[in-house]
């Protein structure tokens, strides 16, 4: 099985549909060597495009990906009138929302389920036309992921919330105040929907135990540029002082850290060598480090213009490590699916603890089915106690390696398992069938071409 060129879908354009094939085949057994490029992040873009809505003018996103869900994002912006179009370098992106007077409701929709980004529309929503719909969230299947933070805090501002079978139905009878608001848990969304909203609310707002995920510091950064007044205090204390109008931007988009790191694992689960050209050390330091003690090297460049980190494996056994998932700056969990497939190669007994999804393991079954030795615990066996330590939740892994992995059909569940399930395909003898990939699509910009330029055996069945 070899790959080809012509095998491989096309990326597509933000407000065009995604190739139907739904197939790969991966053949392993080669070390992927080369280079690939990361584009704008898929955690930050997305909010970014959804900024663009509290803007009196255009914005410019620069380093926007080609990937599902900033065409989902187009989609429900353009349904409220906002006018997206590509601009004049690639990754540029325009985003006019100077007539936004209206929502389609039947548009709008017809994005249920797709993403979890609708719930962030809210804020900028009520601030432009005073009421929003939000339909059906969709986003990985990874927990329960309710939205009680999101719904408190837009109640806190002034908002009332109609739940209705079709979707939430969000008022605001008066224009939105600033208030104090205390997340139980330092959530991302929850964090965003907040500085979302407050930015043009009346007076001031101050937001504790927030997330400070660097995705989140690069939005406030697009905040900033168009008129915001937002500082970030010690111990995850936001103030935002609202103002009464904002601006477009221009901004370029922080390069996606998730995609760079599963890279990385990529080439340390297939004894590879891979160039990611566009990320960065700073968001990376604390996935550097575990890369590094698992035994993988990588080497930063940073000339001016030339960004990028290299990643290798540079032989000899890796070692087995004990690791905890965490709120940033602590080992991100969106890092953990990819990771556990290389920990699968390293000699001993690692440890994986889960602590921001409750059911984020649940892809490990596959691996086991490719040979991997991989258990899984009820019980916090990280050392430090968390939310699902009491609740029955199966979040603790202990993988024994190093496992030759053979190839088998996999189905994949969610974005980064469907990576993970690719780095695995790669590392095992033999070809496998990868089910459902539509789902990476969300997070990976053009991945086939990427596997294939890195020198991985992969076709796409017509
Ligand atoms: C599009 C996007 O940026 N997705 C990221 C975002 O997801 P997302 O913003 O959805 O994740 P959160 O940080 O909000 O969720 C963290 C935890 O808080 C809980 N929670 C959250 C909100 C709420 O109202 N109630 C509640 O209980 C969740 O169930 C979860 O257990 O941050 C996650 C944590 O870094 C990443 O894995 C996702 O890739
Ligand atoms: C969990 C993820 O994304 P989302 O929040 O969009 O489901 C992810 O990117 O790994």
């Amino acid at each position: 099985m070899t790959s080809s060129a012509t095998t491989l879908p096309r990326p597509a354009e933000p407000n065009e549909s995604f190739d139907s094939t739904d197939l790969i085949r991966v053949t392993g057994g080669t070390p992927l060597t080369g280079e690939v490029t990361v584009r704008g992040a898929k955690n930050l873009v997305p909010k970014a495009m959804v900024a663009a809505l509290l803007g009196s003018g255009p914005s410019l996103l620069r380093n926007v990906p080609q990937i599902s869900d900033v065409r989902i994002v187009t989609g429900l912006l353009e349904a409220h009138g906002v006018q997206v179009r590509a601009g004049e370098q690639p990754g540029d992106l325009v985003l006019d929302p100077s007539s936004v007077d209206r929502a389609d409701h039947a548009e709008i929709a017809a994005h249920a389920g797709e993403s979890r980004i609708p719930i962030l529309l809210c804020g900028p929503l009520l601030h432009r036309i005073g009421h929003a719909f939000i339909p059906d969230l969709g986003g990985c299947r990874i927990g329960d992921r309710p939205i009680d933070f999101h719904l408190d805090a837009l109640r806190a501002f002034g908002a009332v919330v109609d739940k209705r079978p079709e979707g939430l139905h969000i008022e605001a009878p008066h224009r939105l105040r600033g208030t104090k608001i205390t997340l139980p848990y330092p959530s991302v969304g929850s964090t965003e929907q907040v500085l979302l909203t407050a930015v043009l609310a009346e007076g001031v707002t101050e937001l504790r135990n927030a997330a400070t995920e660097p995705e989140i510091q690069d939005l406030i950064a697009v905040l900033q540029k168009m008129g915001a007044i937002i500082s970030t205090l010690d111990n995850r204390v936001i103030h935002i002082t609202g103002v009464d109008r904002l601006e477009g931007y221009r901004h370029l988009a922080l390069p996606d850290r998730l995609e760079a790191a599963s890279w990385a694992c990529a080439a340390l689960a297939t004894g590879g060598d891979i160039l990611v050209r566009g990320a960065l050390q700073g968001p990376m330091m604390t996935f550097l480090n575990v890369f590094r003690r698992v035994g993988g090297a990588f080497e930063v460049e940073d000339e001016p213009g030339q960004t990028g980190i290299r990643f290798w494996h540079p032989g000899g056994p890796l070692s087995a490590l004990a690791l905890e998932t965490d709120v940033h700056p602590g080992f991100q969990t969106d890092w953990q699916q990819p990771m556990v497939v290389a920990l699968t190669q390293a000699q001993g007994l690692s440890i994986v603890h889960e602590t921001v999804y409750e059911k984020r393991l649940g892809f490990t079954k596959a691996l086991t089915d490719m040979g991997a030795q991989i258990q899984l615990y009820r019980e916090c066996l990280g050392g430090t106690p968390c939310r699902f330590g009491q609740r029955n939740f199966m979040h603790s892994a202990v993988i024994s390696g190093p496992t030759k992995l053979h190839a088998t059909d996999l189905e994949i569940p969610d974005l980064r398992a469907g990576f993970s399930y690719l780095i695995a395909a790669l590392a095992a003898q033999g070809t496998s069938s990868v089910h459902g990939i539509s789902l990476i699509n969300r997070g990976y910009e053009d991945f086939g071409r990427k596997l294939a330029d890195l020198g991985a055996q992969v076709e796409f069945p017509a």
